[in-house]
């Protein structure tokens, strides 16, 4: 028998099984949401081939904060957007709610058997050993690398400009800030000098740029289909099928992983040398080798695992914040009032104190601070995350659910096996928290107190943008510091305005949320602004 027909076989038998165990579960087929166009993708083209979240507001709009849509042969998923029901699946429930491995397999082939893809003991062992890496301390004590790494980019735009006639010039932000941000990441998490702002030809910059569209960007019918499909086929399997699968996406994911993985055996050799001649340097990685080697053997990582969490934080600490940036450019350039204030805010900061900004005075500084919080709000790059239900379940909701039965439920039963689709993108513009205007880019609304929330949801200022709970971003203080330094350097020396393709830039799902310009053919991140020098008296402090 051949090796095609026995694979048909079990999926085959996989589908049958799913097909028996839905037909034969508590159901959510009642809960409104949108007709479905395709018995074999639902509405899955929503997610894959539109704008991001633009899917989730409409829904949210019309059924509510929690909306059924189909999946593949007539699947019923769940998109929740709704607080509490939100604050049950990251935080109350524990470990119940895992991580679906099918759309998680191709960070796992890039990041390895890491922290994003554990589940139960094994996630407490390796949170426990990264968490000294990621405290409080330990990120303000990066400020200066992230100052460094801000005017680095800065200096190359000032040579950009001074060869123009007239001291201007267009600059495509992605080109620099995801290769900056690497730098960046390199040194503050190993110590580690990538120098890809130098040589844009460095194999790794290289290989994360086409990451982004190619592994990681859109997904047509089949690929959607497919997708799909691997939902029924266990995860064991998964990872063997997908070791062998052809395509562009899994081919280029296999050699990031191989070139991370070099990377990340030279690391680990170099910091476990250091700690043995008695060396400490306060690098991420260093603290991780450090706290791994005083765990007792049972809660120690392997080499393996140690290697996956470099390769981990690679992945997870570098296009997430350099599109951060992207986006809060792109705002600031729309709005040249807001960019204006917060200019006025740093030059008056620096003016006060008579030197550089500092980590301990960016508290002291309010209008920085909403710009931040509104960018994060309204610009989450992770506008989603996934989770199964680990048992049969009851989601507790904010607001009652009108059933298409025209039954009311104040929580909703969900079988085990569920499939959930947590929009960080629809709660962070829910009107209900941020009010009438949440779609509205107004960072004004953090300068009047916190938004009002009585249900505690996010890590970080009732924001879902880093996610909450046992499995709340562990980098976001990391990413928040390595945000206000360069938006005090760019801001503080240059004016952004936008260019006539910036005027048409849509958020495209590419794993974090990218800037692609409308209608351009071609896959990669574009985000072209004009800039020039900010000059005081032409804005008159
Ligand atoms: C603006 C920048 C960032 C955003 C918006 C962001 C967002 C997130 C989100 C939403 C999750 C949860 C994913 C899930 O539950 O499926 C997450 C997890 C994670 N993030 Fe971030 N992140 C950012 C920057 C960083 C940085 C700079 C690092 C490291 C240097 C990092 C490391 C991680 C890790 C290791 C996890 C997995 C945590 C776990 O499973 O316990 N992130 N991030």
């Amino acid at each position: 028998m051949s090796y095609r027909l026995l694979a048909a076989g079990v999926v085959l038998v996989a589908l049958l099984k799913a097909i028996y165990h839905r037909l034969t579960r508590i159901s959510v087929r009642h809960v409104p949401g949108p007709p479905s166009p395709s018995f074999f993708i639902g509405n899955m083209r929503e997610f894959h081939q539109r704008p991001v979240a633009e899917a989730d507001f409409e829904w949210q709009a019309k059924y509510g904060d929690i909306v059924r849509f189909k999946a593949a042969f007539g699947e019923d998923r769940i998109l929740v957007m709704d607080p509490k029901a939100l604050q049950y699946i990251y935080q109350t429930s524990g470990y119940n709610f895992r991580k679906p491995a099918e759309i998680n397999e191709l960070s796992r082939i890039i990041a390895g058997n890491g922290i994003l893809s554990a589940e139960l003991d094994v996630h407490k062992r390796h949170r426990k050993v990264l968490l000294p890496g990621f405290g409080a301390p330990e990120c303000r004590a990066f400020w200066p690398i992230f100052c460094y790494h801000a005017t680095q980019l800065s200096s190359k735009w000032k040579d950009i400009i001074s060869t123009s006639l007239n001291e201007e010039a267009v600059v495509d932000v992605p080109r620099w800030s995801s290769r900056v941000m690497l730098d960046a990441i390199g040194e503050a998490a190993f110590d580690y000098r990538f120098g890809a702002m130098d040589d844009d030809e460095t194999p790794l910059s290289k290989a994360y740029s086409r990451l982004v569209s190619e592994t990681f960007g859109a997904l047509p019918d089949a690929a959607i289909f497919t997708q799909n499909l691997w939902a029924y086929i266990p995860s064991e399997w998964l990872h063997i099928i997908s070791s062998y699968t052809p395509g562009m996406d899994f081919t280029l994911a296999r050699h990031t992983e191989k070139i991370a993985t070099d990377v990340a055996k030279e690391l680990v050799e170099i910091k476990t040398r250091e700690l043995l001649q008695g060396g400490m340097n306060r690098d991420v990685m260093s603290l991780l080798v450090k706290a791994n080697t005083t765990e007792n053997d049972s809660a120690k990582l392997d080499e393996d695992e140690l290697l996956a969490q470099m390769r981990t934080i690679m992945l997870a600490g570098h296009e997430t914040t350099a599109n951060t940036v992207n986006w809060a450019l792109l705002e600031l350039a729309r709005h040249s009032e807001i960019q204006q204030r917060l200019r006025h805010e740093i030059w008056a900061k620096q003016t006060d104190l008579g030197h550089e900004i500092g980590v301990g005075d960016l508290d002291s500084m309010p209008y920085l601070q909403a710009v931040i919080k509104e960018t994060l709000r309204y610009h989450p790059v992770l506008p989603v995350t996934h989770r199964d239900a680990g048992r049969d379940d009851v989601l507790p909701l904010s607001k009652p659910i009108r059933l298409t039965t025209g039954k009311v439920l104040h929580e909703l039963p969900i079988p085990k096996g569920q499939k959930l689709t947590l929009s960080i993108a629809g709660y962070n513009r829910n009107k209900d928290i941020f009010g009438e205007d949440a779609h509205v880019f107004n960072p004004d609304r953090w300068l009047s107190g916190s938004p009002k929330n009585s249900v505690n949801v996010g890590v970080y200022s009732n924001l879902l943008t880093f996610a909450g709970g046992l499995r709340s971003c562990i980098g976001f203080r990391f990413a928040l510091l390595e945000f206000q330094a360069f938006m005090i350097e760019l801001v503080g020396t240059y004016e952004f305005s936008l260019t006539q393709e910036a005027e048409n830039i849509r958020r495209e799902p590419c794993g974090t949320m990218t800037p692609f310009i409308e209608g351009q053919s071609g896959r990669e991140a574009h985000l072209p602004l004009r800039i020039k020098f900010a000059s005081k008296s032409a804005e008159r402090l």
